[in-house]
């Protein structure tokens, strides 16, 4: 899918990297915010040690348990509209994603795919990380479609980190620096 038509990368904007567990929020959000020279946002920074005691034990997060990291993110964003921004952020719920768009600044979501026997390897490989593999499923049971939100750009994410950065800067006409 291209939006690059509707996104101005002149103007302050946000871009969320979203997607389930081990799909490469923070890897391709990092590589992002690097090329883009804009500032990184890490999610999991904002998780509450309770909340990532509850993961690690391999228990999902109830939407009521995700209030509070929701709030306090857009709560993060909202104090500066006038510097773009890239955010790691898993994004499972409609109603969370709708949150973010009324932040006041353009925001464009990335929805990075990867099936499950792929997120299971990765997820086993990565070091010093609450998230154990076993929550997976409830990753995928948690996550509401975002093929009918057009802000969303879905991207196949079985495929190294630059050739998904190259398809990000096609869909979104960004500029090469
Ligand atoms: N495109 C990719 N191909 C292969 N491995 C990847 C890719 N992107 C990330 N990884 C690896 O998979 C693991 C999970 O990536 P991470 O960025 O932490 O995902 P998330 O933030 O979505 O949970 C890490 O060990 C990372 O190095
Ligand atoms: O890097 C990861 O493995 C995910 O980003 C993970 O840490 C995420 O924060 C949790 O999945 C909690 O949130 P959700 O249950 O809403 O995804």
């Amino acid at each position: 899918m291209t939006i690059g038509h509707n996104f101005d990368e002149s103007q302050p904007f946000v871009l969320i990297v979203m997607g389930v567990s081990g799909c490469g929020k923070t890897t391709i959000a990092k590589l992002l915010s690097e090329k883009l020279s804009i500032e990184f946002v890490e999610a999991d920074d904002f998780h509450s040690q309770q909340s990532k005691d509850h993961m690690a034990k391999g228990l999902p997060l109830t939407d009521e348990m995700r209030e509070p990291w929701i709030k306090a993110l857009v709560s993060y964003l909202s104090q500066d509209n006038k510097t773009s921004k890239v955010l790691a952020y898993s994004g499972l719920r409609k109603k969370h994603r709708a949150r973010f768009r009324r932040l006041g600044m353009p925001c464009i979501f990335i929805h990075l795919v990867v099936d499950q026997e792929e997120l299971q390897q990765r997820i086993n490989q990565r070091e010093n990380h609450f998230m154990p593999s076993s929550l997976l499923a409830s990753q995928f049971a948690a996550l509401d479609s975002t093929s009918t939100e057009t802000d969303v750009i879905e991207i196949d994410a079985a495929k190294l980190p630059q050739n998904i950065i190259a398809e990000i800067y096609t869909a979104l006409d960004l500029r090469p620096r």
